[in-house]
């Protein structure tokens, strides 16, 4: 994202087809340094001409249950009039890309191991108030939404990340714990891991490509 957002790379793109949600956000001010929204809007989301409209962020001013809720019911405004698609097997919203990062433990979105919120099928976004990394305060995507996406990508860097890398996508004992990474299955979509040479260095088969 950070290529696409620079020259030449970014006369590329139809920056006004783009329609911008967070996977999971941290309850805490827009402005603050742990906010998901201010890093995309670092990085991103001030240097290409995005839509401000179509950029849709949590109610920073309200509780962890108040935002996911607000954000879910603006999600389920665009599906209605179809500016979201919608999965073909599920009322879920098929996102065109859910762009996921993954912690050491092996959490992605605000899905962390063996948190009840892993069992959440009801909600397309819920939220957390006891997150293991803080801020405790999150809301985030569901496994079903995570699993309805045309596609998902998980990029993942560093090798404190190895092992979780290797339990999430290896043929691993049956017993070994079940990583919120290994439950990202699209049902119809394509999944792509996009690591670096350090966080690849656990897996059972290495190849590179450069
Ligand atoms: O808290 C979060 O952590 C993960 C991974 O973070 P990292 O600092 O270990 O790269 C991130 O993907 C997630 O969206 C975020 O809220």
């Amino acid at each position: 994202m950070g290529k696409l957002c620079e020259a030449p790379y970014n006369k590329t793109v139809d920056w006004a087809k783009w329609y911008i949600f967070w996977a999971d956000e941290r309850v805490v001010a827009k402005n603050h340094s742990d906010s998901n929204y201010k890093l995309a809007k670092d990085g991103i989301l001030s240097k290409v001409p995005i839509v401000p409209s179509h950029v849709h962020s949590i109610n920073d001013s309200v509780s962890a249950e108040e935002a996911a809720d607000e954000y879910m019911f603006v999600i389920r405004q665009l599906v209605k009039t179809r500016m979201v698609s919608v999965s073909d097997i599920s009322d879920c919203p098929k996102f065109d890309l859910i762009l996921l990062g993954m912690g050491p433990d092996g959490h992605i979105a605000s899905l962390f191991p063996n948190h009840a919120v892993l069992d959440e099928t009801e909600e397309w976004v819920t939220f957390i108030t006891d997150s293991p990394k803080p801020p405790p305060e999150r809301i985030t995507f569901t496994l079903p939404v995570i699993n309805s996406a045309s596609n998902v990508a998980i990029v993942v860097t560093g090798e404190s990340k190895a092992e979780a890398v290797h339990l999430a996508i290896d043929n691993v004992e049956p017993n070994c714990p079940s990583l919120p990474a290994r439950l990202v299955q699209p049902t119809k979509g394509k999944l792509v891991w996009f690591l670096d040479k350090p966080a690849a260095s656990k897996l059972d088969n290495l190849q590179f490509s450069e």
